[in-house]
């Protein structure tokens, strides 16, 4: 097996989700505009039988053509399976030689840190992310946790808030300006979710969330959606299916 190439130099890479077994079949069978694959695993297995299921997935992933991101959402965080924290590790553990980026909650690093440690030590990509499903995030209380966040090293600081006003998306779109050597990847959910992964991917968000199958969050858009927005404002160029610079 070839592990297939990570675009980290790419300015703005473009994240596809998948949340159904249909999913991981279109994800061979079509070119889609996008970088990297999301896994939404707790999402998956709803539909599989738990052990089959995880064997053929691991199998389908030895085939995979696009660098695969694994996330195993939990119950609180917005995740469609209900999992003890210990099975959720060793689900992480069972998919660590399989994918080539992980998404670990930061708001759950004191479970996960065996699992950071895992994936660090093993030359994967890490995501923390940081979710606010049902209202805005508070801001103080995000930047006061970046000291610790920025002695781990990730490869990208995910926001995913909800967003319910242009005010909130200024701020947001702040982040960038105070603390440019952060890898941000921020983006909106609810009414202003493809609003704000435009502007956010516009001013330098790393990595932008679309879905393949069926959206993982309200009002994400669909990466199709995603690649006409952007070439018709000019993020991408025409004649590209993908993003090369901003
Ligand atoms: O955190 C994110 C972002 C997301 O919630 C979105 O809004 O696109 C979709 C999730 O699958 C992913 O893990």
């Amino acid at each position: 097996m070839n592990q297939p190439f990570f675009p980290t130099q790419k300015p703005l890479i473009v994240v596809g989700t998948i949340s159904t077994q249909y999913g991981v079949k279109a994800t061979y069978s079509n070119h889609l505009p996008i970088d990297l694959i999301e896994y939404r695993l707790d999402s998956i297995l709803l539909e599989l039988n738990f052990t089959e299921g995880i064997a053929a997935l691991q199998r389908s992933l030895q085939e995979r053509s696009l660098p695969v991101l694994l996330t195993i959402r939990s119950k609180k965080e917005g995740g469609m399976l209900e999992l003890s924290d210990c099975e959720r590790s060793e689900l992480f553990e069972k998919f660590f030689p399989y994918v080539d980026c992980v998404d670990l909650e930061w708001q759950e690093y004191s479970k996960l840190s065996p699992i950071y440690s895992l994936y660090k030590n093993g030359g994967k990509k890490i995501i923390f992310s940081i979710h606010s499903l049902s209202e805005f995030i508070d801001l103080d209380k995000l930047i006061a946790s970046l000291p610790d966040i920025k002695l781990l090293d990730p490869d990208f600081l995910k926001v995913a808030v909800r967003i319910e006003n242009l005010r909130q998306l200024k701020q947001l779109t702040e982040l960038f300006f105070s603390y440019p050597k952060i890898p941000w990847s921020l983006m909106g959910i609810g009414e202003f979710s493809h609003l704000s992964r435009i502007v956010l991917s516009a001013l330098g968000s790393r990595l932008v969330y679309g879905y393949i199958d069926k959206p993982a969050a309200l009002g994400q858009p669909s990466v199709l959606d995603l690649k006409e927005n952007f070439q018709r404002l000019g993020i991408i160029a025409k004649n590209q299916s993908l993003p090369q610079a901003l």
